[in-house]
């Protein structure tokens, strides 16, 4: 297997210099474009990696699957689906359009104003003790009690993110939820501030690919009508309005993130975590996309 991750390197990093590290967060801007790491860990615990494996990024949009994680471990199936739908979307991931043009509710929770919606969702006395619960789930399915998150970039995010911001008062004028908005933006931005490394995006891959199950010590720490869910919505939504061509080209359901991640679980066998921080003009990591095509065709990992 480290064979496999070696070579998925190896023609990988032939792209390097290809695509722009996102700056419309400007804290983001400070990565390194010529990070790359890939890393994968198998239904035992083994973890094969390459490159800049321990190098921590932001999670960013991965952490949508933490957050629904959490939603729907605490309110449930039908409450969450009361405020997002179940549909790919077609729109760049930050788009508004359909909020108000389709439906009043985002259509998937794998898009921002999905994701701030089922913020909603994790109650508690203040926001501290909301984001406690999903930064919980995290420290679980990233097998790390001392994960940490970047504050630089949450603040740059609080401080320059308008577009979300008018997605989720857009989602309140439409009666989607109540609360104070600002309250669960914050929450979003945090969770979008996760740090994690290459290895730890391929362990949340694997608990994935595992119905749930940790791979190291066997505990099941999702139920499997969760998992099913999650890694539905990652086949339809998780590469954005990238997840046609993503589903014909690698065909594993995936979560990408800004910040240059790709987490991946292909079902029954391995979990998957590629890094590298310069992005293609749909916001998916230009290498890690390239990562996870060499690795699905190699290793036959295409549920399709
Ligand atoms: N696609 C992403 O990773 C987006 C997450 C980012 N924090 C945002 O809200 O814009």
């Amino acid at each position: 297997m480290q064979q496999h991750v070696l070579q998925a390197y190896d023609h990988a990093k032939e792209w390097l210099g290809q695509g722009k590290v996102a700056s419309y967060i400007p804290q983001l801007a400070c990565a390194n474009s010529n990070n790359l790491a890939i890393a994968i860990t198998n239904l035992n615990g083994e973890v094969y990696a390459a490159g800049d494996s321990e190098v921590k990024f932001t999670i960013q949009s991965i952490s949508k699957v933490i957050l629904l994680a959490t939603a729907l471990n605490e309110a449930g199936f039908d409450k969450v689906f009361e405020k997002v739908g179940m549909e790919p979307t077609g729109d760049p991931f930050n788009s508004i359009l359909r909020l108000e043009s389709m439906m009043k509710k985002p259509l998937n929770p794998m898009i921002n104003a999905g994701a701030i919606a089922i913020t909603t969702c994790i109650t508690g006395q203040n926001k501290k003790e909301r984001f406690e619960k999903i930064f919980s789930t995290a420290k679980l399915l990233f097998d790390d009690e001392n994960l940490t998150y970047d504050k630089y970039v949450f603040q740059s995010e609080k401080q320059t993110g308008n577009k979300n911001r008018s997605l989720a008062y857009m989602m309140k004028s439409n009666g989607v939820f109540d609360g104070d908005v600002e309250e669960h933006l914050d929450i979003y931005f945090k969770t979008c501030s996760i740090l994690a490394n290459c290895k730890q995006i391929s362990f949340l891959g694997a608990v994935l690919a595992n119905g749930g199950i940790c791979p190291k010590t066997k505990r099941q720490l999702l139920a499997p009508f969760i998992v099913k869910v999650i890694c539905s919505l990652m086949t339809t939504c998780g590469m954005y309005d990238a997840s046609g061509e993503y589903a014909i080209r690698v065909g594993i359901p995936s979560k990408s993130g800004v910040g240059g991640g790709i987490m991946a679980a292909a079902i029954g066998k391995m979990g998957i975590g590629t890094f590298s921080p310069a992005l293609d003009n749909k916001g998916n990591s230009f290498c890690g996309i390239k990562a996870m095509e060499y690795l699905s065709s190699k290793l036959g990992l295409s549920i399709f």
